[in-house]
């Protein structure tokens, strides 16, 4: 069956976390976990689901872009974009009258990043497999060993699962009461690593990392998520000053454009045994190759919107692979962990064979408006089943957070 594509629509779909700060941080202060989310319709009647995330009015212009593409998908097979996918890839970051808007970056790039997504949906949908499983078909098994046992990387994962750690217990706008009880049911479901918001205020980060370690005691892991809010200079005096909390990373010290400052803090904090992740807001693999170049971080965290979907985050594991940087991908948004663990399950089946200082994000938001959730069992991602990559929204839950016209809003508004 050829799948021809017959439509594309996308909605601007938007969640009120802002009203309960979760998801803030240093930079996003009031942020609407939202998506623009695409639906492709084909001619035998499958369809494929694919999302960007954003953090609320940007949605509308991301929607913009969306619909300005989807004239280069509609009309074409799944057949045709996959025996070319890289032309098909090309196709869409490369349009004459389009390029100028980015090239591969900004928000064109992240609508064609939720594009690409329903793509790599509708391909793996058609095929019967989970996205993982689909790629892991692709190349050939390898036998490694882990631990004091021989076992198949895939049935590893199948068996265990894929490590996670959470942010959900300590984002910016949280009071110290909810950070304590969060910490102590996360502690409770078998959390061992934490991720913390940083970067507004010293003395409040202080306090807020000496109460996250008193939590979770010494032998946990912490980390710490400044969103870009400090320059060079303040990033290396401000991190020392924590490193007394012991973070296995910082995340997003400074811009995120800035590779030689990111090698500038790397190198000022490696003799206090603190790394720097970044990833969440690099625009595209040619960043991630020189920050891989100039050792400018050491965690690559991927993001399953903010690169052009699955073909351009299976070059960057590979780069990362090559540079042996372990890859820790960023889902702290609406659907993220559902599409990133697919990728993450990837790099370790085929790519790194390794679990040494990696982890995937989670936070615990809004999982229930996906047709196939993520399944999480002992802060371990266990992988999922369903065909697809796991980017379907029930229609309830797009139809009532819909913007503006949803109920939630609605109701929102006329308060
Ligand atoms: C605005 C988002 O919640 C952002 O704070 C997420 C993030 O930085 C992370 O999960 O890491
Ligand atoms: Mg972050």
């Amino acid at each position: 069956m050829l799948h021809k594509i017959t439509s594309l629509t996308v909605r601007d779909v938007r969640f009120p976390t802002s009203l309960e700060q979760h998801g803030s941080d240093a930079m996003h202060t009031d942020p609407d976990y939202s998506v623009a989310y695409v639906v492709l319709d084909t001619d035998c009647g499958l369809k494929g689901f694919g999302l960007t995330f954003t953090v609320g009015k940007g949605t509308e212009i991301v929607v913009c872009a969306v619909e300005a593409v989807a004239g280069l998908v509609v009309g074409k097979s799944l057949q045709e974009i996959v025996s070319d996918f890289r032309g098909f890839y090309r196709l869409l970051t490369s349009d004459g009258q389009m390029r100028w808007l980015g090239p591969e970056k900004g928000v064109i790039h992240l609508a064609i990043a939720a594009v690409l997504n329903a793509v790599w949906d509708l391909w793996a949908r058609a095929e019967g497999k989970p996205l993982w499983k689909l790629l892991v078909d692709m190349v050939s098994h390898r036998e490694f060993r882990l631990d004091c046992f021989f076992l198949l990387p895939e049935e590893h994962m199948l068996k265990e699962g894929y490590p996670a750690y959470t942010t959900s217990c300590a984002w910016l706008g949280y009071s110290d009461q909810l950070l304590k009880q969060l910490c102590t049911d996360a502690l409770k479901s078998g959390w061992t690593k934490f991720k913390v918001k940083v970067g507004a205020d010293l003395e409040d980060d202080k306090r807020r990392c000496r109460l996250m370690r008193q939590m979770i005691g010494p032998d946990n892991t912490l980390m710490i998520d400044a969103n870009q809010r400090w320059d060079v200079a303040e990033a290396i005096s401000w991190v020392s000053s924590l490193a007394e909390f012991k973070p296995l990373w910082v995340e997003e010290p400074t811009s995120p454009d800035d590779i030689l400052g990111h090698a500038a803090i790397s190198k000022a904090l490696a003799p206090l045994g603190i790394g720097v992740a970044t990833g969440e807001q690099c625009h595209n693999r040619v960043m991630f190759k020189q920050f891989l170049q100039a050792s400018a971080l050491q965690f690559v965290q991927i993001d399953s919107c903010r690169l052009g979907s699955v073909n351009e985050n299976l070059a960057v594991l590979l780069m990362a692979h090559k540079f042996q940087v372990p890859v820790c991908p960023h889902a702290g948004g609406v659907g993220l962990c559902e599409l990133v663990q697919h990728l993450i399950l990837f790099d370790y089946i085929c790519v790194s064979g390794s679990l040494g200082n990696r982890m995937c994000e989670y936070v615990d938001h809004l999982h229930e408006h996906f047709t196939s959730p993520v399944v999480i069992h002992d802060a371990h991602y266990m992988p999922p089943k369903d065909p697809g990559y796991s980017c379907e929204m029930l229609e309830s839950s797009v139809q009532s957070h819909q913007y503006p016209e949803g109920d939630v809003w609605t109701l929102i508004m006329n308060k």
